[in-house]
């Protein structure tokens, strides 16, 4: 009897301390699960860094000193970035003079409407031939010129015997269009070649206009669809460069520039290596008009020209001329012919002057067409020079 009572508390305690032990392990297995869950349910206090804040402390993300850490859970903006400049769409070439035809209708309608009413008043005695001569060399057209014209118009009204005003205005029209040159060739050459891209160099006195042509030469060629490189090479003023990088920053155009004062030359000859280098059509060189004599003119430009022609021949020299200032305009424009050898003329604020025969003038006195005139200050106010399209305004008026 006492050996079975034994033997009861001996299973007795060995259940107890099986049992015992196996609570033991259950509560530490559990444990470990509930400090995994952490995050979820303990709190603000607890709870780990935040990843930045973590990083920070790694010393991977910089923070000002001043700047306090954020408060748990609160995100940190990124500052914004700067918003890429919008790039523009100009309107292609075609078209333009026709669209700004107005603007030359209101500066030469005084000399188209001045010369119709002579030509149709009831005499044409040789006071009203001198006059319609007289009219014309106003309008700065020459003397050779408006001897010419005058002496066929005559000759013509002779023959015919009539004045109505629609032959009158024939006549007139074909004349002006003959002293201006309706047949010229007046294409700038902007189409690269050989794997090259073509070179233009523009040059003119400061003031003519020269930087805003070359930026608006800059607008018409990528508005055709074309891809420019420009070159900053009016060194002498830091705000030319400036100038030239806000018009062709506004299309997308690459600006080569250096600090002022630099060697024109050697911007020039860089501006055509990373043309070619990145293959794209034209190149547009701006050089610096503002020297005080001509041999120093003459060397600069001139260098310039040899320096380029090292890597690529030079396809145009576009002479900028301001028409507002008639003859000191015309006696600038020679210097630079006798420097480079100008190819074309971009004739700039024809919407400010009634003196739109200086087209004529500056072509015979030079040799070289008109090819881009400039009528206003607008971004898209400089055009292909279309003499019907300029004639025709005149007499409309
Ligand atoms: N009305 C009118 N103004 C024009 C025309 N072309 C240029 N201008 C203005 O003429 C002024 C001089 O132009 P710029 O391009 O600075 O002249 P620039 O020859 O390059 O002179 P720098 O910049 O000093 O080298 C500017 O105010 C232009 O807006 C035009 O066709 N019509």
């Amino acid at each position: 009897m006492d050996i079975t009572l034994l033997a009861a508390v001996a299973i007795v305690v060995v259940l107890l301390a099986v049992g015992g032990f196996f609570l033991v392990r259950t509560r530490r297995s559990v444990a470990p699960g509930k400090d995994e869950a952490g995050p979820e349910v303990t709190g603000g206090a607890t709870a780990a860094p935040p990843e930045e804040d973590r990083e920070r402390d790694e010393g991977t993300v910089a923070t000002p000193p001043s700047q306090a850490p954020p408060a748990p859970g609160e995100t940190v903006a990124e500052p914004e970035p700067a918003p890429a400049p919008e790039i523009e769409t100009p309107p292609p070439s075609a078209g333009r003079m026709v669209r700004l035809r107005a603007r030359l209708a209101r500066s030469q309608s005084s000399l188209g409407q001045g010369l119709l009413s002579l030509l149709s008043s009831d005499t044409l005695d040789e006071d009203t031939w001198e006059e319609i001569e007289d009219t014309l060399i106003t309008a700065d057209i020459g003397v050779t010129s408006a001897t010419q014209i005058v002496e066929n118009l005559r000759t013509r009204v002779k023959v015919l015997g009539t004045r109505g005003t629609d032959e009158v205005r024939g006549l007139l029209r074909e004349e002006l269009l003959a002293q201006i040159g309706g047949d010229t060739d007046r294409t700038v050459r902007t189409e690269p070649h050989n794997g090259r891209p073509a070179v233009i160099m523009v040059v003119g006195v400061n003031g003519t206009g020269k930087t805003t042509t070359t930026g608006k030469l800059a607008r018409v060629l990528v508005g055709d669809g074309r891809s420019v490189v420009l070159g900053a090479a009016d060194t002498f003023r830091a705000a030319a460069t400036e100038q030239l990088q806000t018009w062709g920053g506004r299309v997308g155009a690459p600006v080569v520039s250096k600090e002022e004062g630099a060697d024109p030359a050697s911007v020039a000859f860089d501006t055509v290596a990373r043309g070619t280098e990145e293959g794209v059509d034209t190149v547009i060189i701006d050089t610096a008009g503002r020297l005080h004599t001509k041999t120093g003119l003459m060397d600069e430009l001139g260098k310039v020209k040899r320096v380029v022609e090292k890597k690529s021949q030079v396809d145009e020299v576009l002479l900028v001329l301001d028409a507002t200032t008639g003859q000191n305009g015309l006696r600038q424009a020679r210097v630079f012919a006798e420097v480079v050898n100008i190819t074309g003329i971009a004739l700039t604020k024809l919407d400010g002057t009634a003196k739109g025969g200086i087209i004529v003038q500056v072509q015979r006195e030079l040799g070289v067409p008109v090819k881009l005139v400039g009528l206003g200050e607008g971004p898209d106010d400089l055009a292909p020079f279309d003499p019907e399209v300029f004639v025709d305004a005149l007499l409309e008026g």
